[in-house]
């Protein structure tokens, strides 16, 4: 233990912090690290452009161009990241074994086979996503296509990511997320918006009337307020999404990019624990749209955090990453990103919670200001390096030179076509 871990310790005492117990905490807050930035969300069932509004821009090279070199890519990551963690795929990392591919609506268990085993290995659980974007049939429309057929397909294709859900959360042990988004949305003002959002409901249900188990498998919602090409509306709006996780029982995951730029996630946090058990988030970095950069230390992260951390609701929580940048070398960015959230989630753990909330019941703000202003130079670092040296990781940039070794062992010898 470093001499200033100890005084550090002693001067988070002082203010009734345990830096102790903040360690333990941060040790077990699993956070799902997602697949998709380690190849600008290409997936392997289909080779087309990315589709349903989202872009990953930038061409740095060296990017997985299969599941083998994806899966090294996220151990080296994840030798990087201290704490716990877990993965989060997307249903287009599909393995086909042989070389049987099948489309999205027949997936079966058996084609994340080797993901279970990968998981399995390292002891972490896997959350899950249904795939409604980067396919032939989700031109623009898909669980509220006014095509019987299209909307089938996509109702298919749910309720079998949700029966591999059940395979991934009994193989490993562990509950699994499978999140629902899609990108069904208008560029120009509509005629009709209750139409679209009808069919959406009613495909919902019917993904919802198949028996699951609900124990180990947590069904989510994503809204979005726009995309590229979907500026004027989004079937699966926020209002739509609360309200209909709500009436079902299932959660509403809130991805910080995807409100206007004056809305925080941070705030709409405890406007949700008063009504739902439990939600779920998508910790992203939106500059000046849902651009999904890669998730700093920054002061909407450390607020989030602080919400979940001050109202006790870290268990209630699904926690993942979702950006994808393509201008860095990608496995630095999910170290930068998993790293940037256990700092803000140990820094809101180390704030001396109770007695800020008795200054604002007390009504003593210049007291709350300025004892917030003066946690930002309380000794945190020496906390945060305390937490690495536990988990044997570098706690400051010396795990950057790890990475440019692996770019150079590994990353570099790939071309852009296998
Ligand atoms: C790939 C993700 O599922 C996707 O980014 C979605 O979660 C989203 O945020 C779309 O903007
Ligand atoms: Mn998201």
């Amino acid at each position: 233990m470093s001499q200033r871990y100890i005084e550090a310790r002693e001067k988070y005492g002082n203010i009734g912090v345990d830096t102790e117990q903040a360690i333990e905490k941060l040790q077990r807050m699993e956070i799902a690290m997602h697949c998709w930035q380690g190849d600008d969300l290409g997936g392997f069932d289909f080779d087309g452009p990315l589709s349903g509004g989202i872009q990953a821009t930038g061409n740095y090279p060296g990017k997985a161009r299969n599941a083998e070199e994806l899966m090294r890519d996220i151990d080296q990551a994840f030798s990087l990241i201290p704490g716990s963690k877990r993965l989060n795929l997307h249903a287009s990392y599909a393995i086909f074994e042989d070389g049987k591919w099948v489309d999205r609506d027949c997936f079966r268990p058996e084609h994340f086979r080797k993901w279970v085993e990968f998981a399995k290995e390292r002891k972490i659980g896997i959350d899950f996503n249904p795939t409604f974007f980067s396919h032939p049939k989700a031109k623009q429309f898909t669980l509220s296509s006014t095509e019987e057929e299209i909307r089938k397909f996509w109702i298919r294709h749910g309720q079998a990511c949700i029966r591999i859900a059940e395979y991934f959360a009994e193989e490993l042990g562990k509950p699994c997320l499978v999140n629902i988004w899609i990108p069904d949305g208008y560029k120009d003002i509509p005629a009709d918006r209750l139409g679209p959002r009808m069919r959406l409901k009613e495909s919902l249900d019917e993904i919802l009337s198949m028996d699951y188990h609900k124990e180990k498998v947590f069904v989510s919602l994503e809204s979005k307020v726009f995309g590229i090409g979907l500026e004027s509306y989004t079937v699966c709006s926020s209002e739509f999404c609360i309200n209909y996780a709500a009436e079902k029982g299932i959660l509403a995951l809130m991805d910080n990019g995807h409100y206007h730029p004056t809305e925080t996630v941070s705030d709409k946090i405890s406007a949700m624990l008063p009504f739902h058990e439990r939600m779920a988030l998508h910790i992203t970095r939106p500059v000046r749209w849902d651009s999904d950069h890669v998730v700093l230390f920054d002061d909407e992260t450390k607020e989030i955090a602080k919400e979940i951390v001050r109202n006790d609701a870290l268990e209630r929580m699904f926690l993942s990453l979702d950006f994808f940048d393509a201008s860095i070398n990608r496995v630095a960015a999910w170290i930068v990103g998993m790293r940037s959230v256990q700092k803000a989630f140990l820094y809101a753990m180390l704030q001396p919670n109770e007695a800020l909330k008795g200054l604002q019941e007390k009504e003593d703000f210049t007291k709350l200001m300025v004892w917030q202003e003066e946690q930002k130079f309380y000794p945190f670092m020496d906390v945060w390096e305390e937490f690495c040296v536990r988990n044997q990781v570098p706690a400051g940039e010396e795990w950057l030179s790890v990475v440019e070794q692996y770019e150079k062992a590994v990353q570099s010898s790939r071309s852009a076509e296998l």
